[in-house]
């Protein structure tokens, strides 16, 4: 824990490593993370092959981060679930089930998006 009562560039800075830190074990300790990894390279290789648009890639970038902020969620979410109550329990499973829908949401909509963008593309080589 940090004295947070005045501004330090070298703590925000190291707060950026930490964060940084946390993506990188997200990658390495979570299978789903690693799924996205390589639907994230699958679908930007696809926008550069098909030369999408601007807002293409804004629909494409946007989709992509919203998929990585809910895994990074709920990756955390179930590590603290587990740290609070390791024991089998109907809150923990609401907790896990939930968090786990907020991945399924995003991953719906990416894929939503992926074939609004590349459908036309691919129908129109
Ligand atoms: N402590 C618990 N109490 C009740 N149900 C649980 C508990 N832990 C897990 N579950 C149930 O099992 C499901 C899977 O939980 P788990 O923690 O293994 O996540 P996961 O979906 O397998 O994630 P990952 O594959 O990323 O590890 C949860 O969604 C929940 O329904």
């Amino acid at each position: 824990m940090q004295n947070h009562s005045s501004f330090s560039l070298k703590a925000r800075i190291q707060s950026f490593a930490f964060a940084f830190a946390g993506l990188f074990q997200l990658v390495r300790k979570e299978h789903n993370a690693r799924i996205h990894l390589l639907a994230t390279a699958a679908v930007l290789a696809a926008g550069l092959l098909l030369h999408i648009g601007r807002a293409d890639w804004l629909a494409v970038v946007m989709a992509t981060g919203l998929v990585w902020c809910a895994e990074a969620f709920n990756s955390a979410i179930e590590k603290l679930t587990d740290q609070v109550s390791p024991e089998w329990n109907v809150q923990a499973k609401y907790i896990k089930d939930v968090a786990a829908a907020a991945v399924l949401i995003a991953a719906i909509t990416a894929v939503v998006v992926a074939c609004l963008v590349f459908i036309p593309r691919l129908q129109a080589l």
